[in-house]
């Protein structure tokens, strides 16, 4: 199939996976795209960046958006983060929040709902992942704690704000009294104009939810449902991008993802949120035959102080060895060429507070 060749029923659209740090977004984006393109650790808050996974299947095409888990702003990092997920949470056709089924709903679960329903009137499908963890009998109790959490939050609300609409009308209302007999202010115009104030009832569903399903990305149970049910919410439309292409990130974010996550790979909680890497060059070796190319790869990976500089390289570069290996085995599994890869670690001095040394890293 190609972009002019497609079935009358097609549907294509734009999803969204939100939800608290480590509630195993990336993971799923993964196992619905079936490749690895989001970046996955065990630790918390390590995808920066908004990238697109691309769902094909025979009916539809689910352009899947992965964010930053949505969180308090703590730096201006943080606030940035959030701005990019208010922002990208208006741009879709579905929202699915995930809720891990082995942890507690909490705080910051309570705090990313009522911003989503915030946000707008998109559908909400409620994903509990991580079902392998958990008994059949946590995960029942799960599965009714969120329903809970949807009529709470969600629920709430969206009445809150058909009443503020409500109110709006009805001043309005007052205010056009005074302009009887005008053009446009008859009850034919009074309707046609409620109608289109009028929010759409897409969350009457179960508990403030449009839905709730469990799965486990892991141990792939349930990821086909989870694309169908999200895949019904998207609008008819033609492909939005050609059959095979799995993400629209450049190369070099992505090569810059995965040597991120090879060097936050088993260290300290404080790290994470201190790395970042640009890809400075990226280009194939001249005088290479055509069957055995190698690509050249120079990256410079920042940190906030020297202390961490210090972590990243290891004693006598151990660790500097074993995070370019295993980063140049993944790139090289993404890019199908063999990669030369040179990474400079540099000190840049508090970059997440600085807007100026942001915005050179990308951000
Ligand atoms: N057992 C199990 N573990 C999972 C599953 N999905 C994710 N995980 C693990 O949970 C951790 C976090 O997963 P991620 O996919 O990185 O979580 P995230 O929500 O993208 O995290 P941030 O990038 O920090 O926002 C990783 O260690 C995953 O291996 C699952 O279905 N089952």
């Amino acid at each position: 199939m190609d972009l002019f060749d497609f079935p009358d029923d097609y549907s294509a659209g734009f999803a969204v996976l939100v939800g608290r740090p480590n509630a195993g977004k990336s993971t799923l984006t993964n196992a619905l795209v079936g490749q690895k393109i989001a970046i996955t650790s065990n630790r918390p808050q390590t995808t920066r960046h908004t990238i697109r996974g691309i769902v094909h299947r025979e009916k539809f095409q689910l352009v899947l958006v992965d964010t930053p888990g949505l969180h308090r702003p703590r730096t201006l990092l943080g606030e940035r983060l959030n701005d990019m997920v208010a922002e990208t949470l208006s741009e879709v056709d579905v929202v699915g929040f995930c809720i891990p089924a082995n942890e507690k709903i909490g705080p910051g679960d309570r705090y990313i709902a009522q911003q989503i329903a915030a946000s707008g009137n998109r559908p909400v499908v409620a994903i509990v992942t991580k079902a392998d963890t958990v008994s059949q009998q946590e995960l029942a109790e799960q599965l009714i704690a969120v329903h809970q959490l949807g009529e709470e939050v969600m629920s709430a609300e969206r009445a809150a704000r058909t009443e503020r609409k409500q109110r709006q009308n009805t001043s309005s209302k007052k205010k056009n009294q005074d302009k009887a007999f005008q053009k446009g202010t008859g009850p034919a115009a009074q309707r046609k104009k409620q109608s289109a104030t009028q929010a759409p009832a897409a969350n009457d569903g179960r508990g403030g939810w449009a839905d709730i399903i469990p799965v486990s990305a892991v141990k792939d149970f349930q990821v086909e449902e989870v694309s169908n049910l999200l895949a019904t919410f998207l609008p008819d439309s033609p492909p939005l991008y050609p059959e095979g292409e799995l993400t629209d990130e450049p190369e070099v974010t992505l090569v810059a993802e995965l040597v991120r996550e090879a060097a936050l790979e088993g260290v300290r909680d404080e790290l994470p949120h201190s790395v970042a890497v640009t890809v400075e060059e990226m280009n194939l070796r001249e005088g290479r035959s055509e069957d055995n190319p190698l690509l050249d790869i120079h990256v410079n990976l920042f940190v906030e102080r020297s202390s961490q500089k210090a972590i990243i390289i290891g004693k006598n570069g151990s660790r500097l060895r074993e995070i370019g290996s295993q980063s140049r085995k993944n790139i090289e599994a993404l890019l199908g060429t063999k990669v030369y890869l040179d990474i400079h670690v540099k000190v840049a001095k508090d970059w997440q507070r600085d807007p100026r040394a942001l915005g050179r890293l990308g951000f």
